[in-house]
């Protein structure tokens, strides 16, 4: 295989290669590497990565995982037991199998995996925001979601840890010890598979079985797994290679063709730079990201829409409308836009909908349960980039309101959410780099997010903002 180890000088003065030690298991283990490629640590974006040694052509295979090699609560040493009271390690992020395998796996000397675990002596590169300090997330991130998703994280992974984990590993004291699987390195190892675990996508079902599940629960999807080499990969959303599965084994296929020299590049998903930083703990550069995306709560379009409401009859309708809408609208409530326009289209002509009816029009709605919607193909039109300038005036005024008051939550009320301040900062290319990085990867996301803001307020401007 080719490899551009270095070798590593450890502190004892002897000489070891973290490198070549995960490569030679690769190969006892049955992973192919096309010698087309290699693992560096040079000439990658973020320690290793995979470069392409040749000229690689798209649908060209780079390497093949045995399933045997993957590291997950069905291979690990410890699987009869994990399985045997599976019941008892159920949570809501459906990942403490997994956790407690690499709890063992990480720790015991004799790990089938460890070639492969010794590449991360420590996690120290790992820097998640949840390893910031709770002030340095508040203050660098405010109002781009990631200090709410960090908190959840970090009271879910305490909890986690409290009632399922130290419970489970009490019971087991010749496999886990309380002293050595330690809440920390719990922390740190969720963060690991937050970074590098992959999930096997649902296997599709055939038309006539999706319409006989349709009235049944949502499938759980796959717990997360380790996939040793595919996790070299670094990601871009502007990305050259996919991860296929198939029922004997994983490859990494070529999706674009690769020059000599160019890094090899996965795709983590569809990504924003917001959960990039959540997840993984870094960004793409400011206007890289095509995936970038910005949120608008729809408590701030509720917000406008119920300004200057001066009737009681008016604020009546208003608060049932807000009710309706509650119901209607899952998750936190809020509308996706990215660079290209809306991604949760249907939601936003719901709300939008609703906020706008009159008296009789929401009493109507509300004795059909409802109203005919209208062809997707027309909604996500219409609320494209190309769409939003020939909304009625009623509408572009709500999202052009809501969105302005999504840039102010950012900071200074006074200063538009610090939009002038960060864009200076951004290309003052010398101010930039004296940030530290967690600084400039904030900024990155805040630009970004109020960038997209920017763009909404400025495709739903009417003309009568406009003269004001
Ligand atoms: C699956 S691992 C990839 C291998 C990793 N570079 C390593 O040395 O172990 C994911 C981690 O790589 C880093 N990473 C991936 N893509 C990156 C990128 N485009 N820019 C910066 N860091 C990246 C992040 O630290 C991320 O958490």
């Amino acid at each position: 295989m080719a490899t551009k180890a270095k070798r590593l000088k450890v502190d004892d003065g002897s000489e070891m290669n973290p490198l070549q030690d995960f490569l030679q298991w690769c190969n006892r283990v049955g992973l192919v590497l096309s010698n087309k490629v290699c693992v560096s640590k040079e000439g990658t974006v973020a320690e290793y990565g995979m470069l392409a040694e040749d000229n690689i052509e798209e649908g060209e295979v780079l390497f093949t995982i045995p399933r045997s090699a993957l590291l997950h609560q069905e291979t690990t040493e410890v699987s009869v037991v994990l399985n045997k009271e599976s019941s008892s390690l159920e949570s809501p992020s459906g990942w403490v199998p997994l956790l407690l395998t690499l709890l063992y796996e990480y720790t015991s000397p004799r790990s089938h995996w460890k070639p492969y675990l010794s590449l991360w002596t420590d996690f120290k590169t790992l820097d998640h925001p949840m390893f910031w300090s709770k002030e340095e997330r508040d203050g660098l991130l405010r109002g781009t979601g990631v200090p709410d998703a960090v908190d959840t994280d970090l009271a879910n992974i305490q909890r986690e840890y409290t009632d399922v984990v130290l419970p489970f590993i009490a019971k087991h004291p010749d496999l886990w010890n309380a002293e050595t699987h330690t809440l920390e390195l719990y922390t740190q190892l969720v963060a690991f598979v937050m970074a590098y675990s992959f999930q096997e996508p649902q296997e599709e079902e055939d038309s006539e079985d999706e319409e006989e599940d349709e009235d049944e629960e949502e499938k759980v999807p796959n717990p997360p797994m380790m996939v040793p080499m595919a996790d070299m990969l670094n990601h871009v959303s502007n990305h050259n290679a996919n991860l296929e599965f198939t029922p004997g084994s994983l490859k990494m296929v070529c999706v674009r063709a690769i020059r000599k020299g160019e890094e090899v590049f996965n795709t983590y998903g569809q990504m924003a730079n917001w959960q990039l930083l959540h997840m993984y703990g870094f960004t793409e550069p400011y206007r890289s990201n095509g995936n970038d995306t910005a949120d608008v709560p729809v408590s701030n379009l509720y917000q406008v829409a119920t300004q200057g409401v001066q009737s009681d009859v008016a604020r009546q309708l208003a608060e049932e409308q807000r009710e309706v809408l509650c119901r209607m609208m899952q998750e936190k409530g809020a509308i996706v836009f990215g660079k290209q326009g809306c991604l949760t289209d249907a939601e936003l002509h719901t709300v939008l909908k609703v906020l706008c009816m009159s008296k009789e029009e929401f009493s109507e709605f509300k004795d059909n349960e409802g109203w005919e919607e209208d062809e997707e193909d027309e909604i996500s039109l219409a609320f494209s980039n190309e769409g939003l300038p020939g909304l009625k005036a009623s509408w572009k005024r709500l999202i052009h309101e809501a969105a302005r008051l999504t840039v102010r939550s950012y900071g200074d009320e006074e200063e538009e959410g610090g939009v002038k301040s960060d864009q200076a900062l951004m290309e003052d290319k010398a101010a930039f780099e004296g940030l530290s990085s967690r600084e400039q990867q904030a900024l990155q996301v805040r630009c970004g997010q109020k960038s997209i803001l920017l763009r909404l307020m400025e495709l739903t401007e009417s003309r009568l903002q406009l003269q004001q």
